[in-house]
């Protein structure tokens, strides 16, 4: 038996993950992270009076503790400072994998550590399992529901104090089980949005944070097709909303590339060797291993890497650089719409290696 902080969002999967934890033995207490934006109630609608009423509602049935947390302060300089800062430099930052690392497992995990507790414990679609005797994530077995590439920048500190007791389930036995249970949130539609920001359209989010920035949107030869509102509120690869029509039957204009040297966005039509579109080769940074046992990150390897979090993993070869900083990857088969800023989640088959930032995509 262990002393266990379980991370409880007021969803069903952390409501399952805590029962879970409580049929094991474990001595659970429930925590909800309680940030900024929920507090100040920006923009639409956030949920987090409801979402701390259900897990309140779901510790008492089970006979925990729960504890409402507020990290607001941290969560402003750890995660929204990074999202704004990022999109102000053209690049698409990831801020669920970065909730993650610096608050689920970083400063939730500190104030639990504190208090005495052994782990944490979140209902994440992932598994923890033995691997060359240290600890290491798995995919989750629902292939539809698998969040393990959220957790790809976890430290191995912070791999070995996880637990992700739903991981083997698949959702629809999640629903099942917790209705049995009789828990209030068995049927509580999944959550979207930001991690943690509520029901919040990144879009809608940036508007109210960061200032419309408008120029021009040109295609590959520099020709002026439109006008964008600001380089931030488009993604590479992006096909909907860039209000420049394609007079080409069937065939639609895509982000390309960012110029934010001259606020440009670049726009090509879609096809299977558009340029700027496609690329094989990369250089990744902040290259962080979940399992230093089974990924040595000064070791050239083959691995499979997965680009964004709805994205199929594809085999790639990964070569450290002299410094140890950034590594190349070079795909087998040419990806579409790799992204600087944007997370690259490292695995061997299900066994998650680690994590990188796309930093440079290079285009043959
Ligand atoms: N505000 C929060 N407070 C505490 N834990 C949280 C919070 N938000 C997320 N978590 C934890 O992180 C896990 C994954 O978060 P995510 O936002 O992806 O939720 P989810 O997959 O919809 O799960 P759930 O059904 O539990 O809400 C949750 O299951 C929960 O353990």
């Amino acid at each position: 038996m262990s002393r266990i902080l379980a991370a409880m969002s007021g969803g069903v999967d952390s409501s399952l993950a805590t029962a879970l934890l409580v049929r094991e033995g474990h001595e659970v207490v429930g925590a909800y992270m309680k940030n900024w934006i929920n507090e100040e109630n920006v923009i639409g609608h956030c949920p987090w009076q409801e979402d701390i009423e259900d897990a309140r509602a779901v510790a008492d049935q089970l006979g925990v503790e729960f504890r409402v947390v507020n990290l607001m302060r941290d969560y402003r300089e750890k995660v929204v400072k990074y999202l704004l800062e990022g999109y102000q430099q053209g690049i698409t930052p990831n801020p669920d994998v970065m909730c993650n690392r610096e608050m689920k497992f970083g400063v939730l995990w500190e104030w639990a550590k504190e208090k005495g507790f052994d782990g944490i414990a979140t209902g994440h679609y992932a598994r923890s399992e033995m691997v060359n005797g240290e600890p290491s994530v798995f995919r989750g077995v629902d292939g539809n529901k698998d969040q393990s590439y959220f957790l790809a920048m976890l430290r191995p500190e912070q791999v070995k104090i996880a637990s992700f007791p739903i991981g083997h389930l698949p959702k629809p036995e999640v629903r099942e089980q917790a209705a049995m249970l009789g828990l209030k949130t068995a049927a509580k539609k999944d959550s979207q949005g930001i991690c943690f920001i509520g029901e919040v359209r990144m879009e809608d989010f940036l508007r109210t944070f960061v200032e419309d920035n408008p120029g021009d949107i040109v295609d590959l030869n520099g020709k002026v097709l439109g006008e964008h509102r600001g380089l931030h509120l488009y993604t590479l690869g992006q096909r909907k909303g860039l209000r420049v029509a394609s007079n080409l039957y069937k065939q639609a204009y895509v982000a390309v590339a960012k110029r934010p040297e001259r606020n440009e966005l670049v726009v090509a039509i879609e096809r299977d060797d558009t340029p700027l579109l496609w690329a094989k080769r990369c250089i990744i940074g902040s290259l962080s291993n979940a399992a230093p046992a089974s990924f040595d990150l000064a070791k050239p390897r083959s691995l499979m890497a997965q680009p964004r979090y709805r994205c199929p993993a594809a085999l790639a070869s990964y070569t450290p650089s002299n410094d140890g900083k950034t590594a190349e990857l070079l795909f087998d088969e040419p990806q579409r719409a790799l992204t600087p800023g944007q997370i690259c989640a490292l695995y061997d088959g299900d066994q998650l290696l680690g994590g990188s930032v796309f930093e440079e995509i290079v285009y043959a």
